[in-house]
This record gives C-alpha cells, sequence and structure tokens, in this order.
C-alpha cells in the first residue's frame, strides 16, 4: 500500500494551477497606453502563477498579482487611483477564500499603497468581513502598515483625467466608467482552493464617500471552491444591483460553463440596468473565461505554464512562460 503522503501528493498535481487577471471594463484604451498595459497586466499574471508554482496559494496568488497593479500607475488602483470630486483618492479592495468563505474588505482608505494586503488583514486578524475609512485606517495603523501620504498615490495623468471629466460631463453618470482601470485576480491553487481580490480608486469625479462594487462580496467578487471565483470590473452601482458576482456563480451552480454563466450574467446587467463591464471567472475544474460588454478589457491568465493575454474583442496573444 503506498503511504499516505502520496495520495495527498497525487491530489495536490491533480489540479490545474490557473490564475486569471484583469485591468479594468473600460472605454477604448489610448494606443499609447496598450503597450504599457498589457506589459502590467501579463506581468501580474506571471507574478500570480509564480506564487503558486511555489506552493503558495489561491490567497496568495490573488493578493500577489494584484499588488502588482496597484503599484502600476497605468491601472486604477493603489498608486494612480482616479480621483474624486475634492481631487482626493478613496479607494477599495476585497478578497475571499473560497476554501471557507471567509473574506476581508475595506472602503474609502486613502494613505496606504496597498489596499488589497489591508483586505487579507481584515480577513485574517479581525472578526469582521469589512471596515471602512477611519477605522480600516486605524486598523491599517495597529498592523503596522506604513502611512503614504496621498499626494504619492496621485499621477499627472490621473490630475488631467479629472480635469477633463469635470470640463466635460460635470457629475458621473456613464453606464460604464470612462478609461478606468479596476484590478482584480482569480486563482486556482493545488490543492485545488479557489480565491478572488478585487482593488479599485472607483469612478472619476466620484462624491466623497461613494463606495462602489469592488469591496462588496458578491458584487465585486466571490469565491466558493464548490463552485468557482470571480472578480467583476465596471459601473460599480450595476454591479451591486445584480450582484454581479454572485449571479454569474449562481449560472455556473446551474450547470452553465463559464463561458455561459459569465455571458448570463453580464447580459443580465446589460439588459436591466444598461450597465457595462467585465468579469474573469475560474471554476474548480480549472475552466476559466474573461468577459466584457464594455469597449475593452485588459486580461491576461496562465494555466499549464501559459500565458494569454487581451484588451480588445477577438484579440489574444499567446506566449509560453519560462519555466
Ligand atoms: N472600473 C471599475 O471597475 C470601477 C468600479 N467597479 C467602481 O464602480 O467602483
Amino acid at each position: 500500500m503506498r503511504p499516505q503522503y502520496w495520495r495527498r501528493n497525487r491530489a495536490s498535481i491533480d489540479v490545474s494551477l490557473v490564475v486569471v487577471v484583469h485591468g479594468g471594463g473600460a472605454s477604448n484604451i489610448s494606443a499609447n497606453r496598450k503597450e504599457l498595459v498589457r506589459e502590467g497586466i501579463a506581468r501580474a499574471a506571471t507574478e500570480g502563477y509564480k506564487i503558486l508554482k511555489a506552493g503558495g496559494s489561491a490567497v496568495d496568488a490573488v493578493e500577489g498579482a494584484v499588488t502588482v497593479l496597484e503599484n502600476d500607475p497605468e491601472f486604477n488602483a493603489g498608486y494612480g487611483s482616479v480621483l474624486n470630486v475634492n481631487g482626493d483618492i478613496e479607494m477599495d479592495a476585497s478578497i475571499m477564500d473560497g476554501k471557507d468563505l471567509s473574506a476581508g474588505a475595506v472602503s474609502a482608505v486613502r494613505c496606504i499603497a496597498n489596499p488589497v494586503k489591508l483586505a487579507r488583514l481584515v480577513m485574517e486578524k479581525t472578526p469582521h468581513c469589512f471596515l471602512t475609512g477611519h477605522g480600516a485606517e486605524k486598523f491599517a495603523e495597529d498592523m503596522g502598515i506604513p502611512q503614504v501620504p496621498v499626494e504619492k498615490l496621485i499621477t499627472e495623468r490621473t490630475k488631467k483625467h479629472l480635469e477633463k471629466e469635470k470640463l466635460e460631463k460635470g457629475a458621473q453618470k456613464a453606464d460604464c466608467p470612462k478609461n478606468s482601470g479596476t484590478v482584480g485576480a482569480v486563482a486556482l491553487d493545488c490543492r485545488g482552493n479557489l480565491a478572488y481580490a478585487t482593488s479599485t480608486g472607483g469612478i472619476v469625479n466620484k462624491m466623497v464617500g461613494r463606495v462602489g462594487d469592488s469591496p462588496c462580496i458578491g458584487a465585486g467578487g466571490y469565491a466558493d471552491n464548490n463552485l468557482g471565483a470571480v472578480s467583476t470590473t465596471g459601473h460599480g452601482e450595476s454591479i451591486l444591483k445584480v450582484n454581479l458576482a454572485r449571479l454569474a456563480l449562481f449560472h455556473v451552480e446551474q450547470g452553465k460553463t463559464v463561458e455561459e454563466a459569465a455571458q448570463l450574467a453580464l447580459d443580465y446587467m446589460k439588459s436591466k440596468l444598461k450597465g457595462l463591464g467585465g468579469l474573469i471567472l475560474v471554476n474548480k475544474t480549472g475552466d476559466w473565461v474573461a468577459k466584457w460588454t464594455s469597449a475593452s478589457m485588459p486580461w491576461a491568465a496562465v494555466k499549464n505554464g501559459k500565458l494569454q493575454a487581451g484588451i480588445d474583442l477577438c484579440e489574444t496573444k499567446t506566449r509560453d512562460l519560462p519555466c
């Protein structure tokens, strides 16, 4: 008879490792930014996959991938978050472990570089799921997370973006945020665990105190080992109203393929509310999908050492990762 550990190891290598990331459902991305966005998204997926290959958990992988995107000024999360009506930053993030449905979220946080890390600490070090504003920042301080002056998270591009938005439109009313770049990741690890993380600066020119879908479990994302993991992006108010992430997984639960489930959920949001957006989804057997109804959504996925990435519809580039 084979020893016990053999079976455990077998179980761990039978599952495909999968990481999928997105860089936000958006209107068209200008040609001069496309390459930077493409590189950033591929770097994040590669980082997530590296973590999984080294034996890290799905939660480690989504946190790692999202951290890369929060640190990249091309994306609307962490450094490079869009500005609210006062020219200030208020960021939202959430994370969930599909193994036991544990979840952590923060909203309206200002002076930290990586809200996803704070969301994970909420999940692991508090009896709560969700901390907001001042309380979340106090908790960050207690956890020893360094304070970053908010000006350090603001870029020239986000300042211009706000000016342009104010000139053009006044209050934000779009069905889909313009040129946004909310980020998210989903992963399946070698133990069959699923996780998601989502992080955002929200929508440009938003009211002070506005909280979107991204930190809300079931809307901005969801993970359940029995079903799959989802991270969403797009018009936050619409995503909240249809509970987009959980809705997509409901369709998986009903026996739909990942492709069908994503399409049904996004179509419902569009037909019911004219809300546009996108999502990434991986199920428990490692099938994955990236789908959007917005004009574009940068995405990248790694499975079996192969990296695939795209920005617009009908555009997928594939390359093998060095082992
Ligand atoms: N682009 C985005 O995904 C924005 C985010 N869903 C929000 O409304 O806060």
